[in-house]
């Protein structure tokens, strides 16, 4: 039987310091648990040129493939997702934390599972923990939604289908005018081998509190996405960087009707290498809440990914998504360097 995206992703059973969020209602200070100025730089550059892309630009394929080789990320406007949908998805991501904390305490991620509420998934990879709560969704909401609200859950899951909907078919579009910005040849064979169409996706819903000592803190630390690509909506709220070769972390600014799109891990091997996956992070702001929704989507997880035949001698082995998902569990940040060829 196929391996589903919730199957792979589980692992070995975590310490529930790395399940649990903090208390964010109960606590007004910055734990020393949560402070970062030893172990991360936090220097960042405010003012940034991410490109804007609209999809409905005569020349998109080009713009969509030089963003990808200069940044691994770029916003789209002209998406076609409609506002209202993004609204609605909004308010119940806010509705959902803000439940107090023994509330959503009901949905918790199992200590070896891969959905429900908890902190980030890449938490046990660092000495320090983030200022971050999150919940993750792959598939259906259902089971951890009538955790939340017994008698009341049926909107947030019909808002949580539509949207995982919406994005999927995005992102769907959008990596084809990435395939045919590599002028693959063998575009069709990868789209029908791995049944794209039949993609596996999650969507992670990630809240950041105002958080006090903020200059201190990190709400998400810096990683890369893995699947093909991340398709991103954050609030009005601005704290995701980007982190660019000769220039440091430079902040995406939130662009209403713009949606986020960074190129992952998975992505950067069917480029052979092309395509880098982009290195991002989130800083917690101190006075405003900042909410973003991550829809990672990418191929069937026994399909297997390999770089595109007209790219040049491989610089990857080919790995099913299962193997890498599993790779990238154990060795995060050393998983793309573990898979290259020479
Ligand atoms: O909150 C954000 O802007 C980024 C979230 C993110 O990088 C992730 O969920 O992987
Ligand atoms: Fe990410």
């Amino acid at each position: 039987m196929a391996t589903t995206l919730s199957e792979a992703y589980r692992d070995t059973p975590l310490q529930l310091k790395h399940i649990i969020p903090l208390d964010f209602d109960s606590i007004h200070y910055l734990p020393e648990s949560h402070v970062w100025t030893e172990s991360v730089d936090l220097l960042s550059v405010d003012e940034s040129d991410v490109p804007i892309i609209d999809l409905h630009a005569p020349d998109a394929v080009e713009l969509v493939g030089n963003a990808c080789r200069k940044w691994g990320m770029f916003q789209v406007i002209n998406h076609g997702v409609p506002r209202s949908l993004l609204g609605d998805a909004e308010s119940h991501v806010r509705r959902l934390f803000g439940l107090p904390a023994h509330r959503k305490l009901q949905a918790l991620r199992s200590p070896g599972g891969a959905t429900g509420y908890g902190v980030a998934r890449i938490s046990p990879f660092f000495s320090k923990l983030m200022w971050h709560e999150g919940f993750t969704i792959m598939g259906s909401s259902l089971e951890h939604a009538k955790l939340l609200w017994p008698q009341d859950y049926e909107e947030f899951c019909s808002a949580m289908d539509n949207y995982q909907k919406q994005m999927k078919s995005l992102a769907y579009k959008i990596l084809v005018l990435i395939l045919k910005s590599l002028e693959a040849k063998d575009e069709k064979t990868l789209i029908s081998t791995a049944s794209f169409q039949q993609s596996e996706g999650a969507l992670q819903l990630n809240s950041y509190p105002c958080c006090p000592n903020h200059n201190q803190a990190i709400g998400l630390a810096p990683h890369t996405d893995s699947l093909l690509l991340t398709i991103l909506h954050q609030n009005d709220t601005k704290g995701l960087q980007v982190l660019r070769e000769n220039t440091g972390w430079i902040t995406v600014p939130p662009v209403s009707e713009a949606l986020v799109v960074n190129i992952g891990d998975l992505l950067n091997i069917v480029s052979n290498g092309q395509f880098p996956t982009v290195y991002h992070r989130v800083v917690p702001n101190e006075t405003r809440h900042r909410f973003s929704m991550a829809y990672f989507y990418g191929p069937p997880v026994d399909s297997t990914v390999a770089p595109l035949s007209n790219l040049g001698s491989p610089r990857y082995r080919s790995v099913t998504v299962k193997e890498y998902l599993s790779i990238k569990n154990k060795h995060l940040d050393k998983a793309i360097p573990l898979l290259k060829t020479g």
